[in-house]
């Protein structure tokens, strides 16, 4: 019934992932994320795949696993869009560790699905989506990839604001460029 509906939540993977490249190499490469439905963490795994297979050693892991950030020469941060933002544990991983980050080479990856346009006014919006997160690593590099929506992922109250907003199950996310994405200088 409807009491069940309103308390349950999928539960949603946050896979740790260890890659060691292919060639010793000295880069050793943090990639970690935030998500709620789990399109996110799927794209980091993706880059972290694809970083290894060109030689890297490469750790994905959760933001909420809080990783250290010590022995890496390069640190990739991302994020899904809820409501305009970055998620809350994103920012507040940037923020902490903001002194480290500020000698690293860092990338910020952001996953959405509203203004994906190369128009002037699609691309302002998305630039905004960092507005909370930029000014604590204005050299990061950043890059934005389109998302998933998957009703099923969702808790209750999202899937509500979902459907209100007139959301439709899609999955825009493109393999190719996000596989292709070699941030910083990599
Ligand atoms: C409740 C809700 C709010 C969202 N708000 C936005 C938004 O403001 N802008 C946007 O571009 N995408 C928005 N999205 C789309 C998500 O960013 C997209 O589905 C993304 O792939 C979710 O990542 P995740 O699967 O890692 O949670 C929203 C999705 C949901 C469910």
């Amino acid at each position: 019934g409807l009491t069940v509906a309103a308390t349950q939540t999928p539960v949603i993977d946050h896979p740790t992932v260890t890659l060691e490249g292919a060639t010793p190499m000295s880069k050793r490469i943090l990639v970690t994320y935030a998500t709620r439905a789990g399109s996110t963490a799927e794209i980091a795994a993706a880059i972290g795949e694809s970083l290894a297979a060109r030689g890297y050693a490469v750790d994905v892991k959760p933001v909420n696993e809080q990783p250290a950030l010590a022995g890496y020469t390069t640190v990739i941060i991302g994020s899904a869009i809820r409501i305009g933002n970055w998620l809350p544990e994103a920012i507040e991983f940037v923020k902490r560790h903001q002194a480290t980050l500020s000698g690293l080479p860092v990338a910020l990856f952001t996953v959405h699905l509203r203004n994906t346009g190369d128009d002037e006014a699609s691309q302002t919006a998305r630039t905004a989506y960092l507005n909370a997160v930029q000014p604590f690593v204005p050299h990061a590099e950043t890059v934005y990839f389109s998302g998933k929506m998957d009703f099923s992922r969702l808790s209750w109250l999202d899937r509500m604001i979902a459907k209100m907003v007139g959301a439709v199950e899609t999955d825009e996310r493109d393999w190719n460029q996000i596989r292709g994405w070699l941030p910083v200088g990599l």
